[in-house]
């Protein structure tokens, strides 16, 4: 990379950013040249952690299982403290960010490439760094570096800014590895994850860093810093100045999380909520803008392996990159991240082990316990329309020897045929169904042995298929006379068709012998 950054020297300040001189360094859209200069007589020193503070805190130092456990299923985010960040690194980290967002706009946009990336607007991002086009574009009032840990050596160069700045998060990144690392372990422990699967489920070598700077807006009320959302992660770890903005919704209203020196805000992403099958929360958040003062933010996240199969009773089995893909294809087509939703199985799944789950149909009043269609576990779906090219592929013979000769005397025998392949092939065809070529082939059998002979058989498969709609226990009796009756016909019909076939020989002998006198 090792770019040379050339510097305005009234933007080296980072404290000329809050005095409002260095509109230049702005993304274009976020610039308000007829605004006043942002107020200037601001405390920019963080507070300390006082009783109001709603948030749970969880000491590092001395990690709970249970503690952790109870915040995170009630929150789904905490306040950590005892972290082991050095205060120092910490500040010189402010300050690095500071720096880097008060270069021009174009040379932030020149400095970080592929994978690493400049953004503003949105913070939806494309594993490249792009930004995900969105179809209903929403302008987030942020800009950002969205830097992949793996690839901070790429920084190292002649330019001084942003080589101090791959230095220190270098340092931070370590730290975060090891936050997320001991905070996933008590997680995993407190729900009882199987051991041998934390390694694809915190993949350290998938953290990245987002550093992210909120300008200050006159319209501040009604613009979003960034949207209210869930985090797609495993953890996402929140080191913000002492502006404040960012809010959790819990329990339908939103809650303010203060900045307080020297603690970080740890909140739970969708992977960890999957893999604890909806104990945990991936909390919603969004940031608010501030009218004087801008707010710089780091925030770290840490997500499954790529490949990883994520197993869970409340989804179908995914992988972090079919949820990332399918978010982005959400946000692409309807500005919006639909996000776990999207693999939830829904009430009346059924789970039947080796990882495989069954939809249970719903009984509906038109379509019975049967339903619409009861997914297969193996077999590929069957669709309507297979079922009518089927239909009519079976009814094909019939129709084109109808089309060839035409004989109003066979169209009951034809309408009997053409239900029948509508039983076996159509969709979501009902036992009852079977009594369609039951009835016009009663009547043709009347006239026609070969008629009456599939008549009979059908009748068979008709009566045996629609036994079990007789499930009362009263109404056993009428299913062993059935079946009886049907047993016991069965010889009758025999020595009728060979009776008729007897006499049909005699029939033909007796011609036979006619023409020969
Ligand atoms: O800037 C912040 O405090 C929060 C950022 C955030 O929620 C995110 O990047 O997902
Ligand atoms: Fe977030």
């Amino acid at each position: 990379m090792g770019k040379a950054i050339s510097m305005d020297s009234t933007l080296s300040s980072p404290k000329s950013q809050k005095m409002g001189w260095a509109q230049s360094s702005y993304p274009p859209h976020f610039r308000q040249p007829n605004y006043p200069n942002p107020r200037v007589d601001q405390d920019d020193s963080l507070q300390p952690i006082t009783d109001s503070d709603p948030l749970p805190l969880i000491d590092l130092q001395q990690l709970i299982p249970e503690k952790l456990g109870e915040a995170c299923r009630d929150w789904g985010l905490f306040r950590l403290v005892n972290h082991g960040i050095p205060l120092t690194l910490l500040n010189q980290l402010q300050d690095q960010a500071n720096k880097l967002f008060s270069l021009p706009f174009e040379s932030k946009q020149a400095l970080f490439t592929n994978p690493m990336s400049y953004f503003w607007g949105t913070p939806a991002l494309t594993p490249s760094g792009t930004a995900v086009a969105e179809s209903a574009q929403s302008i987030n009032w942020v800009e950002g570096f969205n830097v992949p840990l793996t690839q901070l050596p790429q920084l190292q160069g002649e330019d001084p800014i942003s080589d101090s700045f791959r230095c220190v998060l270098e340092e931070y990144g370590r730290h975060m590895s090891r936050l997320a690392r001991s905070v996933f372990a008590a997680l995993a422990m407190n729900l009882g994850l199987d051991p041998t699967l934390s390694e694809s489920y915190l993949s350290e070598s998938t953290g990245i860093i987002r550093v992210y700077r909120y300008p200050y807006c006159s319209e501040a009320s009604r613009t979003c810093g960034m949207e209210a959302h869930t985090d797609s992660s495993v953890l996402a770890v929140l080191n913000q100045d002492n502006v404040g903005g960012l809010q959790v919704f819990k329990d339908d209203e939103w809650f303010d999380i203060k900045p307080v020196a020297d603690t970080l805000i740890v909140n739970l992403g969708d992977m960890m909520q999957a893999m604890s099958n909806d104990e945990l929360k991936s909390v919603k958040h969004r940031v608010k803008v501030n009218r004087f003062e801008e707010r710089v933010s780091i925030c770290y996240f840490v997500f499954p392996m790529e490949d990883g199969v994520i197993r869970s009773s409340k989804y179908k089995p995914f992988t972090y990159k079919e949820f990332r893909a399918q978010v982005q294809e959400d946000i692409k087509a309807s500005g919006f991240k639909v996000g776990l939703e999207r693999f939830k199985l829904s009430n009346s799944s059924i789970s039947i082990g080796w990882g495989i789950h069954i939809q249970a149909p719903a009984a509906s009043f038109t379509g019975g316990l049967v339903g619409n269609s009861s997914p297969f576990v193996v077999l590929p779906q069957v669709t309507p329309l297979i079922t009518f090219m089927m239909v009519l592929l079976a009814m094909f013979p019939c129709l084109v020897k109808a089309w060839r000769e035409p004989r109003p005397g066979m169209i009951t025998r034809w309408v009997a045929y053409a239900y029948t392949c509508g039983f076996f092939f159509g969709w979501h065809v009902h036992e009852k169904a079977s009594l369609h070529f039951l009835i016009p082939l009663a009547i043709v059998a009347v006239h026609n042995l070969e008629d009456a002979r599939h008549y009979f058989l059908l009748s068979i498969v008709s009566c045996y298929s629609l036994l079990h709609l007789l499930f009362e226990a009263k109404e056993y009796p009428i299913k062993v006379l059935l079946v009886t009756w049907l047993g016991f016909s069965a010889p009758f019909s025999k020595i009728a068709s060979v009776q008729a076939a007897e006499k049909r020989e005699n029939a033909v002998l007796h011609l036979i012998l006619f023409n020969s006198v």
